[in-house]
């Protein structure tokens, strides 16, 4: 079935059109990726597919409902990492990943859960770091480690590549896979070829607004 499905649709923001009749599925166990030039709207349907942002014409849905991240349903199932997230400046690397862990019903389970979101992102060793302290890969690690620490059917991905060195993004490319195995909807931007290559099921670029695209299974 279908997790995410955009109908149609029309962004702008003023003169200029962004997206003008976006139509795409993604289903699960599948991956989307998306490419494009800088500006092309790639964070654009990102942010309306994730519900964060409303399209001017047509339909946004997620599992059949509008995604809105308004609703409660919408907040659990997208685990969405986009533009820069918001960091508390006074809870530590582990303190972040607790929080989304107890915040998504981790419960008792969530210590555990975390320790292994740390290992598999490399943060082990800077657990108990302020975000002031982490590098800007280390950081972008701790970003998308909180998709990780959290269940959701639907992962959206913003250039997930970005600031990753080659190791961690490979190790990126393999936790992709198994999300998807695992039988998760995933729609990811990238400026990555490779990355696309890797983990996408169908890739497409944006251009003039429009999808074109790029492999078919
Ligand atoms: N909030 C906003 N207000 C006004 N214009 C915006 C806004 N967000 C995006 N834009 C414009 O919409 C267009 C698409 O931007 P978007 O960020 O979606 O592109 P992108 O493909 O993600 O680019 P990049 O690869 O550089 O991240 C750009 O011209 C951008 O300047």
């Amino acid at each position: 079935m279908e997790i995410l499905r955009l109908v149609d649709v029309h962004h702008d923001y003023g003169e200029r059109p962004v997206l003008a009749g976006v139509d795409l599925g993604v289903r699960a166990a599948e991956c989307v990726a998306l490419l494009g030039d800088n500006g092309a709207g790639k964070s654009t349907l990102l942010r309306i597919a994730a519900g964060r942002e409303l399209p001017v014409r047509g339909d946004a849905f997620y599992r059949d409902s509008p995604a809105d991240e308004n609703q409660p349903h919408v907040r659990t199932g997208i685990a969405a990492v986009l533009e820069a997230g918001a960091c508390y400046p006074d809870l530590t690397v582990r303190e972040h990943l607790m929080l989304v862990a107890l915040a998504h019903g981790g419960g008792e389970e969530s210590q555990a859960t975390v320790d292994r979101a740390l290992a598999r992102h490399r943060l082990a060793d800077h657990a108990d770091v302020l975000p002031s302290g982490l590098s800007s890969g280390l950081t972008q690690l701790l970003a998308l480690a909180t998709a990780w620490v959290r269940p959701y059917d639907l992962l959206i991905l913003d250039e997930p590549e970005q600031r990753l060195d080659a190791r961690a993004r490979t190790e990126l490319a393999e936790r992709l896979r198994a999300a998807k195995h695992n039988g998760a909807a995933l729609l990811i931007a990238t400026h990555d070829p490779g990355l696309a290559a890797e983990v996408s099921d169908h890739t497409f670029t944006l251009d003039d607004g429009q999808l074109r695209t790029l492999t078919a299974p």
